[in-house]
Protein backbone atom coordinates (compact mmCIF):
# COMPACT_ATOMS: atom_id res chain seq x y z
CA UNK A 1 0.00 0.00 0.00
CA UNK A 2 1.35 3.29 -0.95
CA UNK A 3 2.12 5.90 1.96
CA UNK A 4 -1.46 7.62 2.34
CA UNK A 5 -1.07 11.93 1.64
CA UNK A 6 -1.96 14.02 4.13
CA UNK A 7 -1.45 11.71 7.11
CA UNK A 8 2.09 11.51 8.62
CA UNK A 9 3.48 7.99 8.45
CA UNK A 10 6.18 6.23 9.50
CA UNK A 11 8.19 5.10 5.93
CA UNK A 12 11.13 2.09 5.63
CA UNK A 13 13.15 3.37 2.62
CA UNK A 14 14.05 -0.13 2.63
CA UNK A 15 12.65 -3.44 0.46
CA UNK A 16 14.55 -5.81 2.43
CA UNK A 17 12.33 -8.40 4.12
CA UNK A 18 14.43 -8.43 6.98
CA UNK A 19 14.24 -5.11 8.16
CA UNK A 20 10.49 -5.31 7.66
CA UNK A 21 10.29 -8.27 9.37
CA UNK A 22 12.37 -6.85 12.09
CA UNK A 23 10.13 -3.56 12.63
CA UNK A 24 7.13 -6.00 12.36
CA UNK A 25 8.35 -8.49 15.28
CA UNK A 26 7.99 -5.56 17.77
CA UNK A 27 5.21 -3.80 16.40
CA UNK A 28 5.60 -0.53 14.63
CA UNK A 29 3.55 0.32 12.13
CA UNK A 30 5.40 1.50 8.55
CA UNK A 31 4.95 1.37 4.81
CA UNK A 32 8.09 0.84 2.88
CA UNK A 33 9.05 2.79 -0.48
CA UNK A 34 12.01 1.47 -2.20
CA UNK A 35 15.04 4.01 -2.40
CA UNK A 36 16.86 3.35 -5.78
CA UNK A 37 19.39 5.40 -3.98
CA UNK A 38 23.28 4.02 -5.56
CA UNK A 39 25.61 2.46 -2.80
CA UNK A 40 28.80 4.01 -2.17
CA UNK A 41 31.55 2.29 -0.84
CA UNK A 42 34.54 4.06 1.03
CA UNK A 43 37.30 1.46 1.17
CA UNK A 44 38.78 0.58 4.51
CA UNK A 45 35.60 2.53 6.37
CA UNK A 46 32.54 0.69 7.15
CA UNK A 47 31.50 3.07 9.46
CA UNK A 48 31.52 6.11 6.72
CA UNK A 49 30.09 3.74 4.22
CA UNK A 50 26.80 2.52 6.39
CA UNK A 51 26.30 6.12 7.30
CA UNK A 52 26.34 7.66 3.84
CA UNK A 53 24.71 5.06 2.73
CA UNK A 54 21.64 4.86 5.44
CA UNK A 55 21.29 8.83 5.17
CA UNK A 56 21.33 8.37 1.31
CA UNK A 57 18.59 5.49 1.27
CA UNK A 58 16.29 8.00 3.51
CA UNK A 59 16.96 11.31 1.90
CA UNK A 60 15.72 9.91 -1.15
CA UNK A 61 13.07 8.34 0.08
CA UNK A 62 12.23 11.53 2.16
CA UNK A 63 12.45 14.18 -0.80
CA UNK A 64 9.55 12.12 -2.21
CA UNK A 65 7.49 12.26 0.94
CA UNK A 66 8.53 15.14 2.80
CA UNK A 67 6.00 15.43 5.21
CA UNK A 68 6.18 12.12 6.82
CA UNK A 69 9.15 10.22 9.21
CA UNK A 70 11.33 7.91 7.38
CA UNK A 71 14.01 5.55 8.09
CA UNK A 72 16.89 4.46 5.53
CA UNK A 73 19.64 1.81 6.74
CA UNK A 74 23.03 -0.01 5.19
CA UNK A 75 24.48 -3.57 6.23
CA UNK A 76 28.45 -4.46 5.03
CA UNK A 77 30.60 -7.09 6.62
CA UNK A 78 34.00 -6.04 7.14
CA UNK A 79 37.36 -7.71 7.70
CA UNK A 80 39.60 -5.76 9.88
CA UNK A 81 43.43 -6.81 9.21
CA UNK A 82 42.92 -6.95 5.03
CA UNK A 83 40.64 -3.18 5.63
CA UNK A 84 37.79 -5.09 3.27
CA UNK A 85 34.27 -4.67 2.70
CA UNK A 86 31.85 -7.16 1.82
CA UNK A 87 28.45 -5.61 0.15
CA UNK A 88 25.70 -7.97 -0.81
CA UNK A 89 26.46 -11.27 -2.43
CA UNK A 90 25.11 -10.88 -6.03
CA UNK A 91 25.49 -14.40 -6.97
CA UNK A 92 26.58 -17.84 -6.04
CA UNK A 93 30.00 -17.44 -6.83
CA UNK A 94 30.11 -14.56 -4.71
CA UNK A 95 28.89 -16.01 -1.44
CA UNK A 96 31.95 -19.04 -2.27
CA UNK A 97 34.71 -16.41 -2.30
CA UNK A 98 33.17 -14.47 0.48
CA UNK A 99 32.61 -17.65 2.79
CA UNK A 100 36.08 -18.75 2.29
CA UNK A 101 37.60 -15.67 3.31
CA UNK A 102 35.24 -15.55 6.65
CA UNK A 103 35.63 -18.88 7.71
CA UNK A 104 37.68 -19.48 10.71
CA UNK A 105 38.07 -15.81 12.25
CA UNK A 106 35.95 -13.83 13.21
CA UNK A 107 34.96 -10.68 11.38
CA UNK A 108 32.78 -7.05 11.81
CA UNK A 109 29.08 -6.06 10.83
CA UNK A 110 28.48 -2.71 10.62
CA UNK A 111 24.85 -1.44 10.02
CA UNK A 112 24.33 2.64 9.14
CA UNK A 113 20.68 3.85 10.45
CA UNK A 114 19.60 7.52 9.27
CA UNK A 115 15.77 8.89 10.56
CA UNK A 116 14.75 12.24 8.88
CA UNK A 117 11.70 13.79 10.05
CA UNK A 118 11.30 17.92 8.47
CA UNK A 119 14.79 19.61 8.64
CA UNK A 120 16.01 16.29 11.53
CA UNK A 121 18.45 14.03 10.58
CA UNK A 122 19.49 11.71 12.73
CA UNK A 123 22.19 9.20 11.38
CA UNK A 124 24.27 6.45 13.87
CA UNK A 125 25.84 3.49 13.67
CA UNK A 126 26.40 0.00 14.95
CA UNK A 127 28.81 -2.73 15.31
CA UNK A 128 28.64 -6.71 15.90
CA UNK A 129 31.71 -9.12 16.19
CA UNK A 130 31.07 -12.49 14.44
CA UNK A 131 33.29 -15.20 14.73
CA UNK A 132 32.70 -18.23 12.18
CA UNK A 133 34.12 -21.96 12.54
CA UNK A 134 36.16 -23.12 10.20
CA UNK A 135 34.36 -24.30 7.42
CA UNK A 136 35.03 -27.40 5.39
CA UNK A 137 34.87 -27.02 1.72
CA UNK A 138 32.15 -29.42 1.55
CA UNK A 139 29.82 -27.04 3.98
CA UNK A 140 30.54 -23.97 1.43
CA UNK A 141 29.41 -26.08 -1.36
CA UNK A 142 26.16 -26.87 0.31
CA UNK A 143 26.04 -23.67 1.55
CA UNK A 144 26.12 -22.11 -1.56
CA UNK A 145 23.80 -24.77 -3.45
CA UNK A 146 21.44 -24.01 -0.97
CA UNK A 147 21.24 -20.05 -1.90
CA UNK A 148 20.12 -18.27 0.98
CA UNK A 149 23.44 -16.10 0.87
CA UNK A 150 22.66 -14.74 -2.24
CA UNK A 151 21.37 -10.97 -1.48
CA UNK A 152 23.04 -10.87 1.94
CA UNK A 153 26.13 -8.69 3.13
CA UNK A 154 29.57 -11.36 3.21
CA UNK A 155 26.74 -13.98 1.71
CA UNK A 156 25.33 -15.28 4.94
CA UNK A 157 22.46 -14.92 7.00
CA UNK A 158 22.87 -15.52 10.51
CA UNK A 159 18.94 -16.04 10.52
CA UNK A 160 19.26 -18.68 8.86
CA UNK A 161 21.11 -21.69 7.96
CA UNK A 162 24.49 -20.25 8.17
CA UNK A 163 24.03 -20.06 12.12
CA UNK A 164 25.19 -23.24 12.29
CA UNK A 165 28.66 -21.50 11.41
CA UNK A 166 28.61 -19.37 13.83
CA UNK A 167 30.30 -19.58 16.83
CA UNK A 168 29.73 -16.61 18.90
CA UNK A 169 29.03 -12.56 18.75
CA UNK A 170 29.74 -9.71 20.48
CA UNK A 171 27.16 -6.89 19.90
CA UNK A 172 23.90 -6.80 19.21
CA UNK A 173 22.44 -10.04 17.14
CA UNK A 174 19.99 -7.69 15.35
CA UNK A 175 22.57 -5.58 14.06
CA UNK A 176 23.81 -8.48 11.87
CA UNK A 177 20.78 -9.18 10.73
CA UNK A 178 19.83 -5.84 9.40
CA UNK A 179 19.26 -3.46 11.22
CA UNK A 180 20.06 -2.79 15.46
CA UNK A 181 16.59 -2.66 16.37
CA UNK A 182 17.52 -1.11 19.90
CA UNK A 183 19.46 1.53 18.60
CA UNK A 184 16.90 2.20 15.67
CA UNK A 185 13.70 2.17 18.69
CA UNK A 186 15.94 5.44 20.74
CA UNK A 187 16.35 6.67 17.14
CA UNK A 188 12.48 6.78 16.52
CA UNK A 189 11.71 7.49 19.89
CA UNK A 190 13.71 11.24 19.46
CA UNK A 191 11.04 11.55 16.42
CA UNK A 192 8.10 10.75 18.06
CA UNK A 193 7.52 7.19 16.96
CA UNK A 194 7.10 4.55 19.69
CA UNK A 195 7.18 0.66 19.20
CA UNK A 196 3.85 0.41 21.39
CA UNK A 197 1.83 2.41 19.47
C1 LIG B 1 25.35 -10.42 7.54
C2 LIG B 1 23.89 -10.55 7.17
C3 LIG B 1 23.27 -9.69 6.28
N1 LIG B 1 21.94 -9.83 5.95
C4 LIG B 1 21.28 -8.92 4.97
C5 LIG B 1 20.59 -7.69 5.56
C6 LIG B 1 20.48 -6.76 4.40
O1 LIG B 1 19.21 -6.90 3.78
C7 LIG B 1 21.58 -7.22 3.43
C8 LIG B 1 22.58 -6.12 3.21
O2 LIG B 1 22.18 -5.33 2.13
P1 LIG B 1 21.83 -3.79 2.21
O3 LIG B 1 22.46 -3.17 0.99
O4 LIG B 1 22.16 -3.20 3.53
O5 LIG B 1 20.21 -3.71 2.08
P2 LIG B 1 19.23 -4.23 0.95
O6 LIG B 1 19.75 -3.88 -0.42
O7 LIG B 1 18.86 -5.66 1.24
O8 LIG B 1 17.92 -3.36 1.24
P3 LIG B 1 17.65 -1.80 1.05
O9 LIG B 1 18.84 -1.12 0.44
O10 LIG B 1 16.41 -1.72 0.20
O11 LIG B 1 17.40 -1.33 2.46
O12 LIG B 1 22.18 -8.37 4.02
C9 LIG B 1 21.19 -10.84 6.52
O13 LIG B 1 19.99 -10.98 6.23
N2 LIG B 1 21.79 -11.70 7.43
C10 LIG B 1 23.09 -11.61 7.79
O14 LIG B 1 23.58 -12.42 8.62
Amino acid sequence: MPPVPGLMQFILASESARRVDLLNSVGYRFQTVKSGFPEVDHEGDPERTVRENARGKAEAVSNMYPSDIVLGADTVVYLPEERETFGQAKEPDDVRRMLKRLQGRAHEVHSGVAVIRGNRILVRHARTEVRMRPLPERDIEAYVTFGEGVGKAGGYAIQGVAAVFVEGIIGDYTNVVGLPLSLAARMLEHVGVGWYE
